[in-house]
């Protein structure tokens, strides 16, 4: 009688092994045929180019204002390299539209030009955003030219147009990024801090992110700091930026906190580990001059007292055209710009806007956004830019 559930029981035991070994090899072979799939890749987002090993657990020490110890080291990817980069993203330029070196091209190489076809050059040039004087003055050096040279053969015509395009972005500009770290008298590391300035929506958290990817590639180190505390998200869009970079991010835990302060943790952290470059995303609001003035001065004023920064960059959107102008201006007085960065040029077709914002602010394009992926950021390059609108 006794034996009975015995028997049971290691009936049980057997068959609950064999399930198991079954169920086993079932996760097994799903989980294989997920890795086939590519599935078990899920969060390498570009797994050729991955660095697992250079997690940046080590270096996430954060300050008084800032967050708690990333516990989870991401993965963390290796960005584009910088050489070439607008060559690789130039069709975005001619992607929006008919790009305008193409349709002045076509009314130059009618074969007699008559008023109207000047005329039609001419409202090509204002609807790209060129701007009223370099509209005219790019006019009369194509009809002198057209006229001394009798340029009529397309690619003469193209190379004319090229020329004076070249030099109507003005490529004497210096359009550098000082991003090389110094040394104080006292022998004090000091790295170099660039400030990101414009007003909301325009691209600059994003700019941040990318600008991040762009000094990493190049092998430099960097530290990036929320000093836009007035939207806590964008303190977290810019963590997340930095952590797929393996970059540690200085961040208030209160929403609203001082970015001054959030700006000197940053700085005062890129110089005590040594780090490159500093990279600062601010609050755009500008609500009134005033304010914006107080925000921004106080945030150079107090970051200058670890390291004054080297670059005060200026995100504008280019597809807001005239406005975006406007508030260039502002942005320019108060915050000292050094270098325009111009965000959506592959949403547009008013690539002149480029040759009007350096005009107006009297400051170079430095950066030109193309995109929204992590690396569709390139460095301003004149001749590269007229051959993506030449297309
Ligand atoms: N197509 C395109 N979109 C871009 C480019 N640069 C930025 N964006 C997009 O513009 C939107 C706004 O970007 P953010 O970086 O959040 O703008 P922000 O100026 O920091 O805005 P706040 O954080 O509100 O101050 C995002 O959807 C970006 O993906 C670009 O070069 N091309």
């Amino acid at each position: 009688m006794n034996e009975l559930p015995w028997i049971e029981i290691i009936s049980a035991v057997v068959v609950l092994a064999g399930g198991g070994g079954v169920a086993g090899l079932l996760v097994a072979r799903r989980r294989r045929r997920t890795q086939d799939q590519g599935g078990g890749q899920a969060t390498v987002e570009r797994e050729p180019t991955t660095r697992p090993e250079a997690a940046p657990e080590a270096t996430v020490e954060p300050g008084p204002t800032t967050e708690p110890v990333e516990t989870r080291a991401p993965t963390v990817e290796t960005p584009a390299p910088t050489a070439g980069r607008l060559v690789r993203l130039r069709d975005r330029l001619a992607r929006s539209g008919s790009p305008l070196g193409a349709r002045l091209l076509s009314v130059l190489s009618r074969d007699s030009l008559t008023e109207d076809d000047w005329d039609e050059i001419e409202e090509e040039l204002l609807l790209a955003d060129v701007g009223a004087g370099p509209t005219t003055e790019l006019l009369e050096a194509l009809r002198t030219k057209v006229r001394v040279l009798g340029v009529r053969e397309p690619a003469a015509v193209r190379d004319l147009l090229r020329s004076e395009l070249v030099a109507l972005l003005d490529p004497a500009l210096d359009r550098t990024l000082r991003t090389e770290p110094t040394t104080a008298e006292d022998g004090t590391h000091l790295p170099a801090v660039t400030l990101v300035v414009g007003v909301n929506g325009t691209g600059k958290t994003t700019t941040v992110g990318k600008l991040a990817r762009v000094l990493v590639a190049d092998g430099r180190s960097v530290v990036l700091g929320a000093a836009d505390t007035f939207r806590a998200a964008a303190a977290d869009q810019l963590t997340t930026w930095g952590n797929r970079v393996g970059v540690p991010t200085v961040r208030s835990d209160r929403e609203g906190a001082d970015p001054a302060s959030v700006a000197f943790e940053a700085v005062a952290r890129g110089r005590d580990e040594k780090i490159d470059v500093v990279l600062v995303d601010t609050a755009g609001r500008l609500q009134n001059k005033a304010g914006l003035m107080d925000e921004l001065g106080k945030i150079v004023r107090v970051s200058s007292k670890v390291a004054a920064p080297s670059e005060v960059l200026l995100v504008l959107d280019a597809t807001t055209g005239q406005n975006g102008l406007s508030q260039a201006r502002v942005f320019a007085e108060v915050a000292g710009v050094t270098g325009i960065v111009l965000t959506k040029l592959d949403g547009t077709a008013k690539g002149g806007i480029v040759v009007q914002v350096q005009r107006e602010l009297g400051v170079p394009v430095k950066l030109i956004g193309l995109g929204e992926g992590p690396d569709d950021l390139a460095p301003f390059d004149v001749d590269e830019f007229v051959d993506g609108i030449l297309g």
